[in-house]
């Protein structure tokens, strides 16, 4: 667990001081699930689920923040349980689905979704010509009802067909008033006017959250990174940056106050938080 500096030291102590007010947002794939070829096949790293309501125990609240449809992530996560154990301890789990489009809370346990973006169908339809015209025919394309992921991990060359497909694909998106959200290996096509950045914002003021902490991997966490910085900036809120390091991605290396290694990293940095946060409670 690599603290960044003297500072970053001191924001990991000020959000263990306002446990009781903290919120702990995280992300999924490659942040609480490690990495793999398909995504059907991602599941929470083992023991993340027990740590979860460990950690449930000392602070506010719990969220998973992520780009997956929220039906998804619960199974994948196996988070209705984990929302189950935490209720026990009288805490929440949210989870914010589809970049803070969808919403499932363990309160509630239903998901509010919005419609599909107009023009997703049209993109849909566009998207095997695209493909074939930019020799990427076989990329895996996920379905996510709100969205379309486009994933080249697969592929022979995985780096050099996402590259050759994101500006064309910017392009169709953005013609048909889609947005487009580029990630590991993978370019998502939905709906714009909401980011992981304005689904930190909301659940803040939603819960008044006095701390918030938040933990990713990827480029769709940078507007977390960014709403979580700022809050703490204008002393809304005690803020901690945590990135969940890989070889793959380093955009938020250098915004982080923590990197740690990957999901084992996180499962270890949970454990502390847990246990710093638990002797304050105690
Ligand atoms: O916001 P997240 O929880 O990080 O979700 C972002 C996207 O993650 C998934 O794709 C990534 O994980 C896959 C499984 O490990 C991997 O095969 C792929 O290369 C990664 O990009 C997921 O499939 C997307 O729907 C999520 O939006």
């Amino acid at each position: 667990m690599d603290f960044r500096s003297a500072e970053a030291e001191r924001h990991y102590e000020d959000v263990v001081a306002h446990a009781s007010g903290l919120v702990v947002g995280m992300d999924f794939d490659g942040t609480l699930a490690p990495i793999v070829e398909d995504p059907a096949a991602a599941t929470i790293l083992p023991g993340t689920g027990d740590l979860l309501v460990d950690l449930a125990e000392s602070v506010s609240a719990l969220a998973v923040i992520t780009g997956r449809p929220a039906r998804q992530v619960l199974a994948l996560g196996g988070l209705e349980e984990v929302g189950v154990a935490v209720g026990q301890h009288g805490r929440v789990l949210h989870v914010l689905g589809q970049y803070g489009n969808e919403r499932w809370s363990s309160v509630d346990r239903r998901i509010l979704s919005p419609q599909p973006p107009r023009g997703l169908s049209t993109f849909e339809s566009r998207l095997p010509g695209l493909l074939r015209r930019y020799d990427a025919e076989g990329a895996y394309v996920e379905d996510k009802g709100l969205a379309v992921g486009i994933h080249t991990r697969r592929l022979d060359d995985p780096r050099g067909a996402f590259d050759r497909l994101l500006d064309p694909v910017r392009g169709l998106a953005e013609e048909l008033g889609l947005q487009v959200e580029p990630g590991r290996l993978v370019i998502e096509v939905r709906a714009p006017g909401t980011d992981k950045g304005a689904a930190v914002r909301r659940l803040v003021e939603q819960v008044g959250a006095q701390a918030f902490c938040f933990v990713g991997d990827d480029l769709g966490d940078v507007a977390a990174f960014r709403a979580v910085r700022d809050l703490r900036e204008q002393g809304a809120v005690a803020g901690l940056l945590v990135c969940a390091g890989s070889p793959e991605e380093r955009a938020l290396v250098d915004l982080a106050d923590v990197v740690v290694d990957g999901p084992d990293g996180v499962q270890e940095f949970l454990r502390r938080l847990a246990a710093d946060t638990g002797v304050r409670a105690g």
